[in-house]
């Protein structure tokens, strides 16, 4: 309100930045008022389900780890994946582990059979030994103590043992990886002397594979394995194949065929498991008798290893995962970010959520969720977080009900009733009461579930597999009556519901399953959930859960912070875009909020550019946004200043995240936003707007599934996305030298309003520092085209601002160029 009446341009331009800046700090700081931390009691869960001498009744599990190129994505760090699965703490008869191969690659089904094999043996010592991680690569490569708290006097021994054998492994996997260097003309040939079905990448038939399990081999001290599948689902050309939400899809189907556990939990390939007992705490949720029931997923934080000890381009991502995920699952749970997450298999198939009964509301449902939260200010977060801790009920602060509709539930021997009578569940006296309602209803549930959907409905939703639709309606998960009599039979099954057909003319993707139309399926699926009505909560357990690696160079990073902005537009553009969607349903307001921001930050680089670009020119014009200010003005300049500051230091202080995590983030935030999240604005836009080639459209798919993302195309892309940063970064540095020239050759008078101009210059550049290190280190294969474009970009800038100067009404007498001639 108080223009700078010397630049009313700049001015103009910094309030309307000012404006969406103050309206996405919003969207972001709504939906984290409430945050929770969970806590879980490993060792109640076993008292009930899971007890000493008794048969374990925890609820079988389906892993599904997904994989693309076997040359981006190394057969080893797939092959510690797949045994970091079979080796947890789990029951094995519950545990089943299924891969998907979208590369249809004979390397990386060679490494399964070996995997396999090296399984018999490490999955016995792990067990034994109780080590974590049990992924041998990440084991092996500790730096610790590894004879601490270890008691059996064979372990050092046997550990050696294993360690040569783990390396041995290797070696036989490095030799497969040689052999898959080159490809014999006449196509690769299976050890049984048959052509390998998938020598065409793009066109082959769909291929599985089953190792271990009950009727395969046993360990080497004769106890069973958990299953381990190989699944390629069909190619055709001419098909769209839907990347990882489509491969999701087959393994759903694959999976509901042959184990049809109630629960799935999603890895990329690279994302091991680091604590053994990963499944059960997901069970602490997801078989409570209570809020079990209203859960589509539980997410755990993506953690990494081998990123640079001050992780320049936070890759780690920690003010995400542990501040925005924290705050979300205090409202209707954490987004859903493609791995680490353990799904309810129901939710996948597009059901509802249990409905509550409806019953006269206490508080009017017209007002957004939030105000009710301002009532309870303060008391809030404990409240709600203490709650939790208990275990029974959950942070969950909707009236308990019973159940009516689609909603399977556990069987009977599950029932509360069963279990041990004190302990976990504060709020036992009350759900057993309702379990015995629920008993009463349940033959109903079903009758009403078979007269709604009639076998063709059921058709139209998931495809015509008969026998896929028989294992939807199985109570419990497992498989239906009389099926698991015939294996060949099943697996023949198997095959047809992975055939590129399967899902022409049915919801998968659009209803069911993984959601298509993103790169960045995640955020759609589990939007889609939280729809629906369904709750996600976020488990954080002290020892990670999973592990992943990350990109830590700067081009590999910015083409993944592109792939993600790109697959937000996309969605923004898209029939499901938070701000449209949905309206009406179970979605929370503050849940919709934090949806709208993580679609809309994408646009917030257009402001950004503007706000880095705006100090230079300040600098170059010596005009000024800021005006002189009276003394109210600055009390609010200087209170809005100490609020965010307040906020910014409470956060930190709950979450936990460190100022130099918290700085990084705010270093990537402009990064990526001047670079990445600008072309995403713009590839989204040529992409919808329709004037755009097929080739464009297969840029952007290529960065999801790597497997495309080399050659002159890829090169081009990264090129691209270093201008502008590198654009801004010089700008900027030209400003300060033509600002100090300027203020030397015009004597002490004007040093002082060029300490202002001076001060967002270096935010710009302080911003942009880790940008400029990945630009000037190490790099071998210098981009010189960027540095030339850039200077050449930046000069002409300047000189045009510095000829034309739009902002300087009437020059009174010469003024100082920064050439320093005056003209
Ligand atoms: O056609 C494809 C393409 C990809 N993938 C798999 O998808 C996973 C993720 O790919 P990656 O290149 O590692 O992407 P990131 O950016 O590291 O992944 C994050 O972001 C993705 C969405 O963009 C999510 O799918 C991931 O789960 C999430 O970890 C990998 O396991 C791939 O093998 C496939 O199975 N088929
Ligand atoms: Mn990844």
């Amino acid at each position: 309100m108080t223009p700078a009446n010397d630049a009313i341009p700049l001015w103009l331009v910094s309030v309307i930045c000012e404006l969406w800046f103050a309206l996405s700090w919003i969207l972001d700081q709504l939906p984290k008022w409430s945050p929770v931390t969970r806590e879980t009691y490993l060792d109640r869960l076993a008292l009930r389900y899971d007890r000493e001498g008794e048969p374990s009744r925890l609820s079988p599990i389906d892993f599904f780890v997904s994989t693309v190129d076997p040359l981006k994505e190394p057969p080893i760090i797939t092959a510690n994946t797949v045994l970091s699965i079979l080796a947890v703490d789990y029951p094995v008869d519950r545990n089943s582990c299924y891969v998907s191969d979208d590369g249809a690659s004979m390397l990386c089904f060679d490494t399964l059979s070996e995997t396999a094999e090296f399984a018999r043996r490490w999955v016995p010592f792990c067990k034994k030994f109780a080590i974590e991680p049990r992924a041998p690569e990440f084991y092996f490569s500790q730096k610790i103590d590894y004879l601490k708290d270890k008691v059996q006097p064979t372990f050092v021994k046997e550990r050696r043992a294993m360690k040569r054998e783990y390396e041995e492994f290797k070696v036989r996997i490095n030799g497969l990886v040689a052999k898959a260097e080159k490809k014999p003309e006449e196509g690769w040939v299976m050890q049984d002397g048959t052509p390998w079905p998938g020598n065409n990448t793009r066109d082959h038939p769909g291929m599985i594979q089953v190792y271990l399990g009950s009727q395969g081999a046993l360990d080497v001290e004769g106890h069973e394995l958990p299953r381990l599948v190989y699944v390629s689902r069909e190619k055709r050309p001419g098909h769209n194949h839907h990347k990882k939400a489509g491969a999701m899809n087959a393994l759903v189907r694959v999976s509901a065929v042959l184990t049809n556990a109630p629960f799935i939990l999603n890895l990329d390939c690279d994302h091991y498991v680091n604590n053994s007992k990963a499944v059960r705490e997901a069970m602490c949720f997801l078989m409570d008798p209570q809020l079990g029931k209203k859960l589509c997923y539980v997410q755990f934080p993506q953690r990494f290893d081998g990123i640079d000890l001050h992780d320049r381009y936070a890759n780690r991502n920690v003010v995400f995962f542990d501040i925005n995920m924290k705050g979300l699952d205090g409202i209707q749970g954490p987004v859903y970010v493609g791995t680490g997450c353990v799904f309810n298999r129901q939710a996948l198939y597009g059901y509802d959520p249990p409905r509550p009964e409806k019953r006269p509301k206490m508080t009017c449902d017209c007002w957004p969720s939030w105000c009710c939260c301002c009532c309870c200010f303060g008391g809030g977060k404990h409240r709600k977080s203490s709650k939790d801790k208990k275990g029974g009920g959950g942070g969950d602060d909707e009236p308990r009900r019973g159940l009516l509709g689609f909603y399977k539930k556990r069987g009977k021997k599950d029932k509360l009733g069963g279990g041990p009578k004190k302990g976990s569940y504060r709020k036992q006296q009350r759900g057993y009461e309702l379990e015995e309602i629920e008993e009463g209803i349940e033959g109903y549930d079903e009758l009403e579930r078979s007269s709604l959907m009639s076998q063709k409905s059921f058709q139209k939703r998931f495809g015509q597999s008969p026998v896929f639709i028989a294992s939807t309606l199985v109570e419990d998960g497992g498989l239906p009556q009389g099926a698991a009599a015939d294996p060949a039979g099943l697996i023949k099954e198997a095959i047809h519901v992975i055939s590129c057909g399967y899902e022409e003319k049915t919801e998968w993707g659009k209803e069911i399953g993984w959601i298509y139309g993103s790169v960045t399926e995640d955020i759609l699926t589990g939007f889609k959930m939280h729809c629906r009505g369904w709750k996600s909560v976020y488990c954080t357990p002290t020892r990670p859960a999973f592990k992943g690696s990350a990109p830590i160079n700067l081009s590999d990073r910015l083409h993944q912070v592109l792939r993600w902005a790109l697959g937000s537009v996309e969605i923004f553009m898209s029939r499901h875009c938070p701000l449209w969607y949905a309206y009406g349903g179970r979605l929370k307001w503050l849940e919709r909020f934090a949806y709208t921001n993580t679609i809309v930050y994408p646009f917030t680089s257009i402001p950004l550019i503007a706000y880095c670009t705006i100090p230079a020119v300040c600098l170059l014009t010596g005009k000024f946004i800021i005006p002189t200010l009276n003394n109210l003005a600055s009390i609010w300049f200087i209170a809005l200043f100490m609020s965010i500051i307040a906020t910014g230091v409470l956060e930190l202080r709950w979450s936990g995240v460190s100022i130099e995590d918290w700085w990084r983030n705010e270093q990537f935030w402009v990064i990526g936003g001047v670079s990445a999240h600008l072309f995403a604005v713009f590839q989204g836009f040529l992409k919808v707007l329709g004037g755009v080639d097929t080739n464009f459209t297969v840029t952007s798919k290529a960065g999801a599934d790597e497997a495309d993302a080399f050659g002159d195309l890829y090169l081009f892309k990264w090129t691209t996305l270093l201008i502008p940063p590198t654009t801004l970064i010089i700008i900027n540095m030209v400003g300060i030298v033509a600002g100090v020239s300027d203020a030397v050759n015009n004597g002490y008078g004007s040093w002082g309003p060029l300490f202002g101009k001076l001060f967002f210059s270096f935010w710009v550049i302080v911003h942009l520092y880790p940008f400029l290190k990945g630009l000037m280190g190490r790099q071998n294969r210098t981009p010189t085209i960027v540095v030339l474009w850039s200077v050449l970009l930046a000069s002409i800038f300047s000189l045009v601002w510095v000829r034309i100067d739009p902002f300087i009404a009437k020059p009174k007498g010469p003024i100082l160029k920064p050439c320093g001639v005056q003209c």
